[in-house]
């Protein structure tokens, strides 16, 4: 048995397999994957969520032209639809095994923790390796409160044989978001319980609230500025309240107030590596305090939102230090980010909260589209885009959008910002007409 290699990899997510992938074909690898081989986004993420998402945008969509030429409603079928889900996870797990077995990597199926600055023990096994890199991700985050461990997350979630009825959501991010809209398209009577007034901090307000109000229409129901103390359970039902007299009595209730670093199996003490609540510490080439030792994605103490193409490109960057083909401090592209709801809310680049502030610098376009044709068309009830362009140069910086088609017109601003257009070029370039692209010389 092979115990020692050039780069040992902790966590076979989309992170660790970025940088797997990468080193395989210069370098001896091993990948460590303690659970669910191909990381969150494929098992219990990205992925799964959006297989769920194929029929409430279905459902959605047939909604919205109700009485504009189709007749009657579909309803979501929950156990046909997880086992929908279920023909794309279930073959995750085996399919990642197997690729980076093809591709000579080497993989071991246990939990990694560090016993020196270069030694790894697995399954009692003992490996060392002249770099390691920790890709261990994130799990959610469960409240210190009465009967907490009474509580589901995500991960349930997305695995719920049977939809309960009446379900609660504790915290107004991407998560209770994302999830509260497929349960309650999928017909459960579903609460949102946030601790302040607003949910999806980073998004603009005026998209947010939005947002609020076509989850409402559709059935959810807020409770905002209010925090759950406690969690009893009565029969097979779970009763949330607090002493200010909020009470709320349901058949599941979710955990989905942020996630914390995977970094208490790995003894980091041994191998003197830094970290805090928010993950593990590095410097701007992805390196810890231990320089035989890089972490990536989800792990690590950063700003850059923890999304799944920003652990891969970190992999990739970790790797080609690894292999010397780069030596610069790591910098980061656009990351644009999207909620998947009804409809999607969509950023990249300049916030509009900072566009707001430096009236100056920047030339901030809100547009309400509903009515143009690209919106029309699909019955959409309420749409808005906003396009923020640099002053001095014209440019465009940022851009937002509330859609169904939110993500793809994320992507083209994305790369239109990265090119560096200016708000004469949208004009400039001949697309597919109708189609959401030809609008974008509106959006100046
Ligand atoms: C419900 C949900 C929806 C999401 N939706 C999106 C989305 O739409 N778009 C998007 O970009 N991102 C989304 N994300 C975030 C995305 O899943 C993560 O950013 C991404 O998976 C991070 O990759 P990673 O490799 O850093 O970590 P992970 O994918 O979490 O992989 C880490 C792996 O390390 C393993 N591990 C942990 N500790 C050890 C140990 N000691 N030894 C061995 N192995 C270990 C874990 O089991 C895990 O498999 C979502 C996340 C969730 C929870
Ligand atoms: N579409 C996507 O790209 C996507 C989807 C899902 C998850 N993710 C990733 O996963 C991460 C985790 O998602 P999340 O929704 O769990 O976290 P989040 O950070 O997006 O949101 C956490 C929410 O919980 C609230 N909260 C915090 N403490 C609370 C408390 N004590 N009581 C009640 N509410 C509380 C916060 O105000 C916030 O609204 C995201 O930040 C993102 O990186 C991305």
């Amino acid at each position: 048995m092979q115990t020692h290699f050039d780069t040992i990899i902790i966590g076979g997510g989309p992170g660790g397999l970025a940088a797997a992938y990468s080193l395989a074909e210069q370098q001896s690898v091993l990948v460590v994957e303690n659970d669910l081989w191909g990381g969150t986004c494929p098992n219990r993420g990205c992925d799964p969520k959006k297989m769920l998402y194929s029929a409430v945008e279905a459902l959605d969509n047939q909604q919205a032209l109700q009485t504009n030429g189709l007749v009657g409603t579909s309803a979501i079928n929950w156990s046909e639809l997880m086992a929908f889900k279920r023909s794309y996870t279930q073959q995750i797990p085996t399919g990642t095994l197997n690729g980076l077995q093809h591709a000579g990597i080497q993989t071991v199926t246990g939990t990694a923790h560090f016993s020196d600055t270069q030694t790894l023990q697995i399954n009692g096994d003992t490996y060392t390796a002249d770099h390691f890199i920790i890709a261990t991700g994130q799990t959610p985050t469960l409240p210190t409160i009465e009967g907490h461990d009474l509580l589901q997350t995500s991960n349930e979630f997305l695995d719920l044989d049977r939809l309960p009825e009446k379900v609660a959501f504790i915290g107004g991010g991407y998560i209770a978001i994302e999830l509260a809209n497929i349960a309650v398209t999928a017909g459960a009577e579903v609460h949102i319980i946030q601790h302040n007034e607003h949910i999806l901090r980073d998004f603009p307000k005026v998209l947010t609230h939005k947002l609020v109000t076509s989850l409402q229409e559709k059935g959810i129901h807020f409770h905002f500025d209010t925090d759950v103390t406690t969690i009893t359970q009565t029969s097979n039902q779970l009763t949330l309240s607090n002493q200010a007299n909020f009470k709320l009595t349901v058949d599941a209730a979710f955990a989905a107030m942020g996630r914390k670093p995977n970094i208490d199996q790995l003894a980091l003490e041994k191998a003197g590596v830094t970290a805090n609540q928010h993950g593990i510490q590095v410097n701007d080439h992805l390196m810890s305090s231990n320089p035989r030792v890089f972490a990536i994605g989800d792990v690590v103490d950063r700003v850059q939102p923890k999304l799944t193409p920003v652990a891969g490109f970190e992999g990739r960057y970790v790797a080609n230090q690894l292999l010397a083909k780069k030596t610069a401090p790591i910098t980061y592209p656009l990351i644009p980010h999207t909620v998947y709801a009804s409809p999607q809310i969509s950023q990249v680049g300049v916030s509009v909260a900072t566009a707001q502030a430096a009236p100056n610098q920047y030339r901030i376009n809100q547009q309400t589209v509903t009515n143009w044709y690209t919106f029309n068309r699909i019955q959409e009830s309420d749409a808005m885009v906003i396009t923020i362009f640099d002053n001095q140069t014209n440019q465009l910086v940022g851009a937002a959008a509330y859609t169904t088609i939110a993500e793809e017109l994320i992507n083209y601003f994305t790369n239109l910002i990265k090119h560096q257009t200016t708000a004469t070029e949208l004009t400039d370039t001949i697309y597919n007409y109708p189609s959401p692209a030809s609008d974008l010389k509106y959006y100046y």
